[in-house]
């Protein structure tokens, strides 16, 4: 096991922002901690980096306690969204830095940045300043740079975040593709829950300063353990008390013979076509707002349209959560 976080608590002045954290992170995967603004991911990342220390608890990387060591003595490689180039030096040079500092013989830099330059990209860019490079292209280079030292963990704290949405996609494909081919025990923040579910092996879902849930991406999908978990993976409405996707729920236009408490009577109080989707906001007898999903075809074939009595019923095997907290 690569990173394993026992009992960590970390207050900044009366604010618990983690509170008694156990995590364990495998060694080789790709691990996305995944959360709201605020809820501790960062911090999270920076006691595992060295960059701040808990008030209690221990970090101990590749079996070895790190807990009191600072972040250079770690063997971490780590990239912010905000990515501090020199501005000075080349790409080249901004990558071999790392190694420099650590005294390695030149040849052996040399080849060192060649290879990582292939790696990520960038190796007809090598003699261009940081300035001279696209945002994407400069957080491919972070990620070279921290790769330089070989680090047993790399850690990324919103690697993307800075970037418009097509080139974050194409980051997150890439960044997956590097991970599969270089296999270093990775941990990456993100608010993005559309980025952890694409690119994770696991997600640590954090909230307020605890964990809700840790899981590989289908099963925080398929089995969330709670209404927050469901709330902040994909689009969810109301039915019944419950928490349910807007796909998961069945149209009828004629009251269907079922479990009572299955089905929820109501009427179509708006439709609106968002591309291959018609979406319905049902007001129910019950006084809930339920969102459906239909596909455009299921909506033309049932005849719905505005002022619709419709019965509404959960998909057979839909997943529900009820409602615990407001979501
Ligand atoms: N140095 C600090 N001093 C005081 N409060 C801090 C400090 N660092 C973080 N916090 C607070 O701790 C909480 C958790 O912050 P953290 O950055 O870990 O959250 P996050 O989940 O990474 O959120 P975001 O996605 O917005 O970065 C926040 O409420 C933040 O204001």
């Amino acid at each position: 096991m690569s990173i394993e976080i026992t009992g960590v608590t970390k207050s900044f002045g009366d604010f618990v922002a983690l509170q008694d954290v156990d995590l364990t992170i495998p060694s080789g995967g790709l691990t996305a901690l995944l959360g709201p603004s605020g809820g501790g991911k960062s911090t999270l990342l920076r006691i595992i980096a060295g960059l701040e220390s808990a008030d209690s608890g221990r970090v101990v990387i590749e079996g070895k306690d790190a807990t009191g060591l600072p972040a250079q003595k770690r063997n971490v490689g780590f990239v912010f969204q905000h990515y501090a180039a020199f501005k000075h030096m080349s790409v080249a040079k901004n990558v071999a830095f790392g190694l420099e500092i650590r005294k390695r013989p030149k040849d052996e830099i040399q080849r060192k940045v060649i290879e990582l330059l292939e790696l990520v990209h960038l190796d007809q860019f090598a003699h261009r300043l940081p300035a001279q490079l696209s945002g994407g292209q400069r957080q491919r280079m972070a990620l070279a740079r921290a790769l330089a030292i070989e680090p047993s963990v790399l850690l990324l704290d919103e690697p993307f975040g800075a970037l418009d949405a097509k080139v974050r996609k194409e980051l997150r494909d890439w960044l997956r593709r590097l991970h599969d081919g270089v296999h270093v025990t990775t941990v990456f923040v993100t608010h993005d829950q559309e980025e952890a579910l694409e690119v994770a092996d696991e997600i640590v879902v954090i909230n307020q300063g605890r964990i809700e849930q840790i899981g590989a991406p289908d099963e925080l999908y398929d089995a969330p353990a709670n209404d927050f978990v469901m709330g902040f993976l994909g689009d969810v409405t109301r039915l019944g008390g419950q928490l349910i996707r807007p796909h998961d729920i069945e149209v009828h236009t004629v009251p269907v013979a079922d479990d009572p408490s299955e089905v929820h009577a109501g009427e179509v109080a708006r439709l609106t076509r968002v591309g291959f989707e018609v979406r319905l906001l049902v007001l129910t007898v019950d006084g809930e707002e339920a969102q459906v999903a239909l596909t455009r075809a299921d909506a033309r074939a049932s005849g719905v349209e505005v002022g619709s009595r419709v019965w509404l019923r959960p998909h057979r095997g839909a997943t529900t959560v009820p409602v615990v907290r407001a979501v």
